[in-house]
């Protein structure tokens, strides 16, 4: 049972839930894509809830009940397998209650065994007396479950992946195997020149002969030489390209995910992915290529020993063999370690990012020592598992040296019972020991190989989990590059709540309409909405009920998210400054800028003054996020670019917040001009802001409690009213 029951690895930290359903329809007969497993669980930025998984377990055709259950009830009564909550964060499926064991698969570490205690300690909520009390998600399939076509799991990346890419310098790699043959026959040449000289040269007391031989082996290693010298070059040429290629996919299919998978990703997670990806440069330039031609050693010793004794050849072969099955045998223990290890150094690359992005705050708070006592528990939690790697290691070395040791004991105890017996001579003896030691050498390294080949293999998969998912533009989706006459946006209906299920609707029944070339205000109290309006306006989500137009009929959905982001500028609250130039952060990536739009960007945004007070001027560099300047500066900045961009469709997300009274006067009344004619919507808190928009939309939890100009809000003396009046009598 324990060997037979399903188990998948959960891709990483927040898949736990997903990966549980997918072993449980393996179970009950049905293989589920773990994508749209995902999409039914509606994934959050802290993973899925256990009301996700039944969710998406009822919508798969399979009927969940959770609920809080004693231990003694769980392995009395509940059906199994069911799904059980784990250390609070995790989720993982039981499958047998039996006497003081229960078998669980973890989607993070395989199939495990624990005792009673071992698993209260993991599963138990609370206690209620004496009895623990855990929580699970009982699952049974109905026949709808039955009735749902299997759905065969997409294909991630494999070796194939990496042949390919290899396979694309042919010409290279050939050249390379070239080398390593030449190299090979070299070495497998200077015995015999050895023997030659030992045998000829100083048997027939030739010296002449001698030179020869000495002036022969001499040009040889000057020619092997070269070989590796030029060897380490092509392979350095193939390695770099290759690694370049690995990792520039990866970038690009990041770039064509949709903006909502990074709201559920960790910046951890993806830069283990990319950081894992030094094992495959390990596969690459290490000893892989050797090790096929060391293949070439090893046969054509085995023909030679095959001759001296055919008993010592089968000793050694099965000796080998039972040094790779013990070889097998831990590298699938080392697999399930290194999940564990990726989720952990990913923990780690979050908190260290943490730490550094977030030593202001944490240096005023003055909760530094905080800040690496938790760094360093991930630090503890990544040294016990460097440990169990390290024992894994010295348990496999130290059964192979054993299984080794045993096999040349055993082969020199053959050759020497034959050479008592006198069908060796002792010289033949001589010759088997150091044949077997040079056949050695190959089984090593090949093992070594085999070993480098899983890192790599790993890595590949890990970077295929992201090259599988679903692209925001897809040719079936047949999305339009234009927009249709009327620029007019209209939300009928819309509802909205973020994924990750139990979340409630943050935007609810959404009617309005952004009429082109007028400018649409948004208001209301924080929290109520305002940028989560402008995310379904960027197209980051879509709404959850309800549609999105374009003019008079063309779905919002239709509409390809490149062209329309193309078509908008924005000012996001937490918009980003590059490490660039000023320049370079207004005119973002345009190969020919126009010196005139950038003059004009700068005059929107009152920059003129700023930039010229600066020595290099356009040309001064700014940090990262905009470390060294001004909150009221990188908001400028901001706004640069969008008026550089020139877009149709402005969004203004609380833009100029943090300009003083003047500068935001100034900046407003430069804006109005540019925006003449453009579609604007604008967020603010300011009255300043708004009050001259042609529609003021007033969002009160989500909902639109009021809409109108102005004046006439003001006269209703409602929320809008209220919102403002302080900001009425200040400026009365
Ligand atoms: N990625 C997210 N996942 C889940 N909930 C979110 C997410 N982003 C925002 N929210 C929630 O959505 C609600 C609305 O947030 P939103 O940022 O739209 O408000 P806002 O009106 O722009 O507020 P403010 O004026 O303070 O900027 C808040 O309750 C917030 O906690």
């Amino acid at each position: 049972m324990l060997l037979n029951f399903p188990h998948y690895k959960q891709h990483d930290m927040m898949d736990c839930g997903p990966t549980c359903l997918m072993i449980i329809s393996k179970y009950y007969g049905k293989l589920l894509n773990i994508e749209n497993i995902r999409k039914l669980s509606d994934i959050g930025k802290t993973g899925v809830s256990l009301l996700g998984i039944s969710k998406a377990a009822e919508s798969m055709g399979i009927r969940a009940v959770g609920g809080k259950v004693t231990f003694d009830k769980m392995s009395d009564n509940a059906v199994l397998p069911c799904i059980a909550h784990w250390r609070r964060n995790h989720f993982v499926v039981v499958y047998k209650v039996s006497g003081n064991r229960v078998y669980v698969s973890d989607p993070a570490s395989g199939l495990v065994k624990y005792s009673r205690d071992e698993f209260l300690e993991n599963w138990a909520y609370t206690y209620q007396g004496q009895k623990a009390v855990g929580v699970i998600l009982h699952l049974e399939p109905t026949p709808v479950f039955y009735r749902r076509e299997d759905e065969a799991p997409r294909k991630g990346l494999g070796l194939k992946y990496l042949w390919d890419h290899v396979w694309h310098y042919k010409k290279l790699v050939i050249q390379l195997c070239l080398g390593i043959l030449a190299g090979s026959v070299i070495s497998l040449i200077f015995p015999f020149l050895t023997k030659g000289i030992i045998d000829i040269g100083i048997e027939n007391n030739n010296l002449r002969f001698i030179y020869l031989i000495l002036a022969g082996q001499l040009v040889l290693t000057a020619g092997q030489f070269f070989i590796d010298l030029v060897r380490g070059w092509v392979l350095l040429h193939i390695t770099s390209r290759i690694n370049i290629t690995v990792l520039s996919d990866f970038l690009h299919k990041l770039m064509k995910l949709p903006l909502s998978f990074f709201d559920t990703k960790l910046t951890g997670d993806l830069l283990q992915r990319i950081e894992d990806h030094k094992r495959i440069e390990a596969l690459l330039t290490g000893s892989s290529l050797n090790t096929l031609f060391s293949l070439l050693t090893l046969s054509v010793f085995s023909g030679i020993l095959l001759h001296y004794s055919v008993s010592i050849f089968c000793i050694f072969f099965a000796g080998s063999a039972i040094y790779f099955l013990w070889l097998i045998v831990f590298l699938n223990k080392r697999k399930q370690l290194d999940f564990k290890r990726f989720e952990t150094r990913a923990q780690n690359q979050a908190k260290t990012l943490q730490i550094i992005n977030g030593i202001h705050e944490i240096k005023i708070n003055d909760n530094g020592t905080q800040k690496i006592w938790d760094w360093e528990r991930v630090q503890a939690k990544l040294f016990r598992l460097n440990l169990r790697s390290l024992s894994l290691n010295q348990y496999q070395q130290l059964g192979a040296l054993f299984i080794n040791q045993t096999k040349d004991i055993i082969i020199i105890f053959l050759a020497a019972t034959a050479v008592l017996h006198g069908k060796l001579s002792i010289g033949d003896m001589m010759a088997i020991q150091f044949i077997i030691g040079q056949m050695n050498s190959p089984i090593m390294q090949m093992a070594g190989f085999l070993q480098v080949m899983q890192d790599a293999r790993i890595s590949i998969e890990r970077l295929g989990q992201i090259h599988i998912l679903d692209e925001e533009e897809r040719p079936e989706m047949n999305l339009h590059g234009y927009l249709p006459v009327s620029r007019t946006v209209r939300f009928s209906d819309v509802s909205f709540a973020y994924p990750g299920a139990g979340n409630q609707l943050i935007l609810k029944n959404i009617n309005m309409t952004i009429l082109q070339g007028c400018t649409t205000a948004i208001v209301g109290t924080s929290g109520s909405g305002k940028t989560t309006l402008f995310k379904l306006l960027l197209k980051t989500y879509a709404p959850n009920e309800g549609r999105i137009l374009i003019g008079n009929d063309m779905d919002f959905r239709n509409i390809s998210p490149k062209y329309w982001r193309n078509q908008c500028g924005i000012v996001m609250q937490d918009g980003f400054i590059f490490s660039d130039t000023i320049a370079g952060n207004i005119i973002m990536g345009d190969e020919h800028p126009d010196p005139d739009k950038i003059d004009n960007a700068l005059t929107v945004a009152n920059l003129h003054q700023f930039v010229s007070d600066l020595p290099l001027g356009l040309n001064t560099k700014i940090g990262a996020d905009g470390k060294g300047i001004s909150g009221g500066q990188k908001q400028r900045i901001l706004i640069a670019r969008v008026v550089y961009k020139n877009p149709e469709y402005i969004f203004l997300d609380e833009a100029t917040s943090a300009l003083d009274a003047n500068n935001e006067k100034m900046i407003i009344q430069h804006l109005n001009d540019f925006c003449k004619g453009k579609t604007v919507v604008v967020a603010a808190h300011r009255l300043s802001t708004v009050k001259n928009a042609d529609n003021i939309v007033v969002l009160h939890k989500g909902e639109i409690v009021e809409q109108g100009k102005h004046h006439e809000l003001v006269q209703l003396q409602g929320h809008y009213y209220h919102l403002i009046k302080n900001q009425l009598e200040l400026g009365s």
